[in-house]
């Protein structure tokens, strides 16, 4: 935690859409002239695509099935960590990225699988945001939770998230279903012991709750829409939330606990601009009086 160098932490499985809210708070960084440090996640794997298929079947040889890119030995939580409590210190780290696809590493001239050299973050930055699979981690080594101001959790219902990796890693990654089908279940026990447990560190948690039958992800051919959906928004600490603002504010929405608000799916994103624009505007406020200009 840090008034000087604040850090906002979206955290969620691999297609829960994190990358998705990323573009919601890049907008609300745009307007309210806000330059963020943004950190994706998967640059803080420990294998590139190659290594990590060959550790994969090392391991399958010796009856590991469950070699997974959810866990701490496939991640560098240290170095995670680390640059979360330099940037919170001194507004500065090292930071990379992992390029996906073709299109991802064009522009670097790398192949796709394989990361970029670490650089330093960008100078005079106001805030680092990170989006990925462990934001919000916290482990008997490790404690990524506590350097986070502001730590959001992203979790679709889980026959939903699974939809949206299958579609995303088929369309924009070129797996097959049976590869994804594999990934997951390869992951479950890593997805229980690490990704789970994050959602109870979160301040605040989105989970979209699709309103059409999914009960079979993998032979779903389309992401249910955002009519088809709702939101429900769950706030950890209700205090000081302004829920009578955000239901005259938000069409159709209700409260269905002391501190849950429920939204239409397709009002996600001016949900997050309502709730998150002031958290942003007192981030801001606080880190000037900080440094003394206020
Ligand atoms: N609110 C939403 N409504 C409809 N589709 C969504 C929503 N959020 C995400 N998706 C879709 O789900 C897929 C996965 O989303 P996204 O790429 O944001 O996931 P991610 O959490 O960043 O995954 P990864 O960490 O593996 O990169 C995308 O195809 C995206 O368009
Ligand atoms: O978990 C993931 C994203 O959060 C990805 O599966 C991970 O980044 C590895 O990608 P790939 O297997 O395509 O190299």
């Amino acid at each position: 935690m840090s008034e000087r160098h604040p850090i906002i932490s979206i955290t969620g499985s691999s297609g829960a859409g994190t990358s998705t809210v990323t573009r919601t708070f890049a907008n609300i960084f745009r307007r309210e002239n806000v330059k963020a440090a943004v950190i994706e996640g998967d640059s803080f794997h420990r294998y590139d695509r190659k290594e990590m298929k060959a550790r994969q079947a090392e391991a399958e040889s010796t009856g590991n099935k469950n070699f997974s890119h959810f866990g701490p030995d496939n991640n560098l939580f240290g170095e995670l960590e680390n640059l979360f409590r330099t940037y919170g210190e001194s507004g500065q780290g090292q930071s990379r990225k992992y390029l996906h696809n073709d299109e991802e590493a064009a522009p670097h001239q790398q192949p796709a699988g394989t990361f970029t050299a670490w650089e330093p973050l960008p100078a005079d930055t106001d805030m680092l945001f990170y989006e990925g699979l462990h934001g919000a981690v916290v482990t008997p080594e490790h404690n990524i939770a506590r350097h986070a101001d502001l730590l959001i959790g992203v979790v679709p219902v889980i026959n939903l998230e699974w939809i949206q990796k299958l579609w995303r890693d088929k369309h924009q990654r070129g797996y097959s279903t049976e590869a994804v089908t594999d990934t997951i279940l390869r992951r479950m026990p890593d997805y229980v012991n690490y990704i789970v447990p994050q959602f109870a560190h979160t301040h605040v948690n989105f989970q979209r709750v699709p309103m059409v039958d999914t009960s079979n992800p993998f032979i779903s051919r389309d992401i249910p829409s955002a009519d088809e959906s709702l939101v429900v928004i769950r706030f950890a600490q209700p205090k000081g939330i302004d829920f009578q603002y955000l239901l005259s504010m938000i069409h159709d929405s209700w409260m269905s606990r002391a501190n849950t608000i429920v939204v239409p799916g397709g009002k996600m994103e001016l949900a997050m601009q309502l709730i998150f624009t002031p958290f942003i505007w007192r981030m801001m406020e606080r880190k000037k009086r900080a440094l003394g200009a206020l």
